[in-house]
């Protein structure tokens, strides 16, 4: 149990035309809470809530007009958060092709303002395209980890975008004096995005590699990162060298937006070298070993979403992470079909689901 964490997460969470939801509200406590209930019962619809509320988005589909109920035209999600030592409200509904996030009564125009109380990662069916899916999935999966743990990581990001931009647009037009201005402040931005990136993967990845060792014993798993330039050259000199090639291009080629973290299993890419439910074992490793990282370095609780926990793994690796579960400082909810499929918790809270109706009861009621 959350013993150690100074927060406790989600105190409340409520929604409205929210998928096939009936409208309520429930009180999750921290630690575990398990969502059961038979398929299509609405299980996967509270924790897309529930991601839906921390980032205003979906994890299921990119297109957020799918979250409102057929018939209805808005949904809404709503929450108490206790982070930062006081309990924040947040409030975020989708409706008319637009997206309004409201904290503490006030309009959120910075999205990133409101996504800061709520650290949250998911395992799913689809957790293993961490690993085989091309590097824009890393990188998101990167940049959340430092931003809820670095301070100054946003500013750095969002300074290096701009600078990216404006550069492209002179390579584009081909003004190679404005695109050669613009890359000081893009080599400096570069630098710090970089420098931040490395201090929050050479904390994490060993921790992750670790636990997933002892998931996969005989593999011998390693790691490299890749910054988005050669290793070993200042980001400005890699910049200036590359201007005459990137005009032709008319787009730049190198920098923080390209980087990648390439996992292998011995020796070999772990996407192409491990099953799928070794993969799963190594991001559920990566994503727990966040989780926990998280729960030490930030001021918010961190939330693990966990879709259909008993499909995912065998009865081994089940009982092994649920104790790290139960030894974790987040907050998390895992649903399952029939809970009787869940290995025992010592402390859980049981939300039960039916038909879009979710109703807090004892274990299996
Ligand atoms: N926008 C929507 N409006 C109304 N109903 C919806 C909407 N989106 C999905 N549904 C319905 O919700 C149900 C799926 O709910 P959900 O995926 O949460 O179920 P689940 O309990 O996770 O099921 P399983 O165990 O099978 O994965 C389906 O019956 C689907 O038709």
């Amino acid at each position: 149990m959350n013993e150690s964490a100074e927060t406790s997460g989600l105190l409340q969470l409520g929604w409205q035309s929210f998928r096939h939801l009936e409208t309520a509200s429930i009180e999750p406590r921290a630690g575990i809470n398990v969502i059961h209930g038979r398929n299509a019962a609405g299980k996967t619809s509270l924790l897309e809530a529930i991601h839906f509320l921390a980032r205003s988005k979906s994890f299921l589909t990119h297109r957020v007009s799918r979250v409102i109920q057929t018939g209805a035209s808005e949904a809404t999600v709503w929450g108490k958060v206790d982070a930062d030592r006081s309990v924040h409200r947040l409030g975020v509904r989708h409706g008319n092709g637009e997206t309004r996030v409201r904290l503490n009564g006030r309009d959120v125009t910075v999205l990133s303002e409101a996504a800061w109380l709520i650290p949250l990662q998911v395992i799913n069916t689809e957790a293993q395209r961490l690993l085989t899916d091309g590097p824009a999935v890393r990188r998101a999966f990167l940049n959340w980890g430092v931003f809820h743990v670095e301070h100054h990581y946003r500013d750095d990001w969002r300074r290096y975008q701009r600078a990216l931009r404006q550069r492209n647009a002179a390579l584009r037009h081909g003004d190679r004096r404005l695109a050669a201005a613009w890359e000081p402040e893009m080599a400096a931005a570069g630098e710090a995005v970089d420098r931040r990136r490395r201090r929050f993967l050479d904390e994490l990845v060993p921790r992750a590699l670790a636990m997933a060792a002892a998931w996969l014993p005989g593999i011998d798993l390693d790691w490299q990162f890749r910054a988005g330039w050669r290793g070993g050259y200042a980001f400005a000199d890699v910049l200036a060298g590359a201007r005459e090639r990137e005009l032709a291009q008319g787009f730049g080629l190198y920098g923080p937006h390209r980087a990648d973290i390439r996992f292998t299993a011995d020796g070999i890419d772990a996407s192409g070298h491990l099953s799928r439910g070794q993969q799963k074992l190594l991001v559920a490793a990566l994503k727990m070993a966040l989780i926990e990282y998280w729960g030490k370095a930030s001021t918010q609780c961190p939330i693990l979403l966990i879709d259909d926990l008993p499909a995912e793994l065998d009865a081994p690796h089940r009982q092994d992470l649920t104790q790290r579960l139960e030894q974790s400082m987040a907050q998390i909810f895992l649903t399952a079909i029939d809970a009787d499929q869940l290995p025992s918790f010592h402390e859980a809270a049981w939300f039960h689901v039916e038909h879009g109706q979710v109703s807090q009861g004892p274990r299996g009621v």
